[in-house]
């Protein structure tokens, strides 16, 4: 693996220089030919009978030479800094991320590590992260393979967008995404959670669920967290509820987990599609290919219907657009043409419902595997709910749900340990600095917010452990706790789930509000461990990071539980 990140590496070098070595060539050639040739002997004028054709490749070999040997050795910008052969596994490593991490570990240090070439660094220091994020941010884009890879299911919506367009985009949406437009969706978040939660309870009722002699039940929670954020986001982004968790039947929710399903295979394809252009990846006959191909089409039609259906309704004066729907605000704002509409629709979608079902299928997890946390978490939950015989309220108030500090900790943890994006890239668009270090152009930064959330630089020796009191300020008069936005650390970029700057998730306060009420919902009402001899999940995926085959927990009522201790 570290052999063929090397060579592809060099082949890099060698294919940049081409064009450049082509060009000088020619002209080299034509002036051997015109000046130089009719004056030299018939010897001179046999070897060079083909004087474009040589002099190009001589330039080529000078020009390699100098890019492979001398280069490196003298002028490059970057030479000072460390080298790493960990992430050539990076692609398919689990969890994808893991080996950025030890080269932050090796290298505490070091703002930023080479990986095992030329064009990849690894980008480990806050400083840097804050050039690349923030202060630098326009010298920096997703490498176009990224991004036309991405744009097939996502459709060119604002994650893939670059420049003046992606910059106008965000800022018609960004209003929809208001903290104080995200506190009106509680209401319907919570209401999808009782549904959501009924179903699990229906789940463990089953008459043929495999019970055992305590009532535990197993139940693979990853699937159903899709269907819960997706009956989410349906309403809120566009008016459309999809009735998922209610309906065994569910295309939309059915094409997602197809098209995010990990397997090796898709890594592979997701390579294929990082490095070599789409007008060949979509050519090559792959089953992948094909998935993708059916799986967006009937994404894109089934958005395109909404909002003709949308429209229409409108024009007929009988909006079905709830007040809180962010589809209403952006026709509203009256920024965007309908086909642009459409593909934020799509990526709304996506990004917005695997991603937060990602991060609750994750707390599931946590939970089972910290039982005193989850106790904890419990007795807060119930002391700050009014749970009535075992029965979650019929409503909630954001300021009762953001004010729990355990609670506000715990689902801080959860995002921090497992980040839905475990990785992502930029790639220098000019010749630019980060921490200090000249940056050549087209230099690509690996952006790993699972190492770098994890990086004990920054959040200490347990940096890999849960620790939902990270995230709780006490005051030392009153005793008075109350959630704190830093985890104790001292910067901002010690943790990137979402990343900073121009960029980071426009969904953020909508994923940590929705975490907040599934969590609530479901550690308030059920009671979840591993099975015996359960092994540690694989995390795997092209874009998100999901347990390979699901998520298996064992399930129960936890009012059982508290009338079985009474007992
Ligand atoms: C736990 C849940 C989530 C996580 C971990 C997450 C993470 C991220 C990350 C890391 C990015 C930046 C990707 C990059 O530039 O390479 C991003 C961008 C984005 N996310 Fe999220 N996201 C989550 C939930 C959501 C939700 C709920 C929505 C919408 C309702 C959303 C919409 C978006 C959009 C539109 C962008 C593109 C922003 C831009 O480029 O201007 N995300 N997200």
């Amino acid at each position: 693996m570290k052999a063929g990140f090397k060579a592809a590496d060099t082949l890099t070098i060698l294919w940049r220089l081409l064009p450049k070595a082509l060009v000088t060539g020619m002209l080299s050639g034509w002036l051997i030919s015109h000046l130089a040739l009719p004056a030299t002997n018939v010897v001179l004028r046999g070897i060079f009978s083909h004087p474009y054709l040589w002099s190009a490749t001589l330039v080529f070999f000078v020009l390699a030479f100098d890019a492979l040997v001398i280069y490196p050795r003298t002028r490059d910008p970057l030479r000072s800094l460390p080298n790493t052969s960990r992430c050539a596994t990076m692609m398919v490593e689990s969890p994808r991320g893991k080996s950025a991490l030890a080269a932050m570990k090796d290298y505490p240090d070091a703002p930023l590590i080479r990986v095992e070439g030329r064009y990849v660094v690894l980008c480990a220091g806050h400083d840097a992260l804050r050039d690349i994020l923030s202060t630098h941010a326009s010298d920096f884009e997703k490498p176009w393979p990224i991004r036309s890879f991405l744009a097939r299911p996502l459709g060119w919506g604002v994650i893939v967008n670059e420049g003046p367009l992606h910059h106008r985009q965000r800022r018609i949406l960004n209003p929809a995404f208001h903290v104080g437009k995200i506190r009106m969706l509680y209401g319907l978040m919570w209401s999808k959670v009782l549904i959501f939660s009924q179903k699990l309870e229906e789940m463990l009722d089953e008459d043929d669920a495999e019970r055992d002699e305590d009532g535990w039940v197993e139940v693979e929670i990853a699937e159903l967290s899709s269907r819960l954020t997706l009956d989410i986001i349906g309403p809120a982004a566009m008016g459309r509820d999809f009735q998922s968790l209610t309906s065994n039947e569910s295309n939309i929710s059915d094409a997602y987990l197809e098209l995010l399903r990990p397997s090796f295979g898709r890594m592979i394809f997701a390579g294929l599609n990082f490095t070599l252009p789409q007008w060949i990846v979509r050519r090559l006959p792959l089953s992948s290919n094909r998935i993708l191909d059916e799986i967006s089409s009937f994404l894109k039609k089934t958005c395109g219907e909404i909002l003709e259906d949308k429209k229409r309704e409108i024009a007929e004066g009988k909006n079905t657009l709830p007040d809180y729907s962010i589809l209403k605000r952006i026709i509203d704002a009256d920024g965007l043409t309908d086909d642009e509409i459409k593909d934020q629709m799509l990526t709304f979608l996506a990004a917005g419902h695997e991603t937060t079902a990602g991060a609750l299928t994750w707390a599931c997890y946590l939970c089972a595997t910290n039982p005193d946390i989850q106790r904890k978490l419990r007795a807060e939950i119930r002391s700050r709910l009014e749970y009535v015989g075992g029965q979650p309220p019929e409503g909630i108030s954001w300021d009762v749900l953001e004010s729990m500090p355990y609670l506000n900790g715990f689902c801080e943890e959860v995002l921090r340990l497992y980040p839905t994006v475990p990785v992502t890239v930029r790639e220098a668009q000019r010749e630019t600095t980060v921490s200090g270090y000249r940056v050549p152009k087209r230099t690509l930064f690996l952006i790993v917010p699972y190492a770098t959330n994890r990086n004990p630089c920054a959040w200490g020796a347990d940096a890999d452990q849960v620790v939902p009191e990270r995230w709780i300020d006490t005051d030392p008069n009153t005793g008075v706790t109350r959630p704190n936005k830093t985890g104790g650390t001292t910067s901002n970029f010690a943790s990137l789930t979402f990343l900073h700057g121009p960029r980071a998730c426009i969904g953020q306060d909508f994923a940590k509000a929705e975490l907040r009420c599934a969590v609530a919902g479901l550690v308030g009402g059920f009671e979840v461990k591993l099975r015996k001899d359960q092994e540690e999940p694989r995390i795997s995926g092209v874009i998100t990071a999901k347990a390979e085959g699901g998520m298996r927990l064992l399930f129960r009522k936890a009012g059982e539980v508290e009338r079985e201790d009474a007992q």
